[in-house]
């Protein structure tokens, strides 16, 4: 087991190039948030906007767009319904963020099917929350091509690879690991979030109980997109998803010395403070 340091984020986080524009900063979709749950793709999308993507799009239930639109007018907004343009948005993305407040019911269903068929080898799939509550169900299976980034929590995991959570050793995890598609990155979050990729195992010594609040998992899909679309390129993405498990956890720690809880919009105005001291590190 390999312990997460600072390093990591001098490693990943580079100053931006001068020659440069949105797209070359990665587009980022997030298809999340059901009429119940709005604000988990909402915080997911915000967490990918203030961690650096180029671009961002949420896919949702159409009510959700005023309140997005209210908080980030910066991100571009599709009903989930309209399946013409969400299969055009999924193929120009570089980042697919899919499942946080998902929902179980059969229009998820549906949609969860199309976005697994629609991706493609050159994309990264980041895989979280009622998606893997449905695919745990066996009905649909994970697609072969996209780079998969899988960020269970522990209960999520216990349904997708049957082991109960005092089973989840770092053995038995990898070897659950081994029956699903080969480049599979794992992040098993808990309060030491672990990742499991590469028959190697990471794991984080940043986070806090005081980010133990609804929606600060669906912020960790949006700052893992963001660093896979900025600083993944080149088919590496286990590097970007590690220094984002690490920063994640950094920010509320870093806010809880004078927070007692640590909210995801607070954990998401701290990320552009923080790239900027670890990219100016590695000068
Ligand atoms: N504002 C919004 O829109 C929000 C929307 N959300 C969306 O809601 C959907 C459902 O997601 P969910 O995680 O809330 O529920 P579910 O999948 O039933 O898992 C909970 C069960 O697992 C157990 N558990 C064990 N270990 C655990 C651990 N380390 N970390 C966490 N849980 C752990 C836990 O144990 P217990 O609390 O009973 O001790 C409980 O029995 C999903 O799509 C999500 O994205 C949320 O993000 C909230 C904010
Ligand atoms: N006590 C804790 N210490 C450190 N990190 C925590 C703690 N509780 C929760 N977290 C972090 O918060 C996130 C919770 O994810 P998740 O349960 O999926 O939340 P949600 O679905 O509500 O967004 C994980 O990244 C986890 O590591
Ligand atoms: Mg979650």
């Amino acid at each position: 087991m390999i312990d997460l340091t600072e390093r990591i984020l001098r490693q990943v986080i580079q100053p931006r190039p001068v020659e440069s524009h949105k797209g070359t900063f990665g587009r980022v979709l997030v298809v999340a948030g059901n009429e119940q749950y709005g604000g988990a793709g909402i915080m997911s999308a915000s967490a990918a906007l203030f961690a650096g993507a180029g671009l961002v799009t949420l896919a949702s239930a159409a009510v959700n767009r005023t309140a997005l639109h209210a908080r980030h007018p910066e991100i571009m907004f599709l009903d989930w319904t309209e399946t013409a343009a969400l299969r055009k948005s999924i193929q120009s993305a570089d980042v697919i963020v899919v499942g946080p407040g998902l929902g179980l019911d059969p229009g998820a269903q549906a949609l969860l099917r199309m976005v697994f068929t629609a991706v493609n080898a050159a994309q990264t799939l980041i895989v979280d929350g009622s998606a893997l509550t449905l695919v745990a169900g066996g009905a649909i299976p994970f697609p072969q091509q996209p780079q998969l980034i899988l960020t269970p929590h522990q209960e999520e995991w216990h349904r997708l690879s049957g082991l109960t959570i005092a089973g989840q050793t770092v053995r038995a995890n990898q070897t659950a690991l081994a029956q699903l598609p080969e480049t599979t990155i794992l992040v098993l979050k808990q309060h030491r979030t672990q990742i499991y990729a590469d028959q190697q195992v990471y794991r984080n010594t940043t986070g806090v109980a005081a980010m133990a609040t609804g929606g600060m998992g669906d912020t960790l899909t949006g700052i893992i997109a963001a660093f896979c679309a900025q600083f993944g390129q080149n088919k590496k993405p286990l590097p970007a998803t590690l220094a984002a498990v690490y920063l994640h956890g950094l920010a509320g720690q870093e806010l809880a010395v004078d927070h007692y809880v640590t909210l995801p919009s607070q954990i998401c105005a701290q990320l552009p403070l923080l790239m900027a001291r670890f990219s100016r590190a590695g000068l």
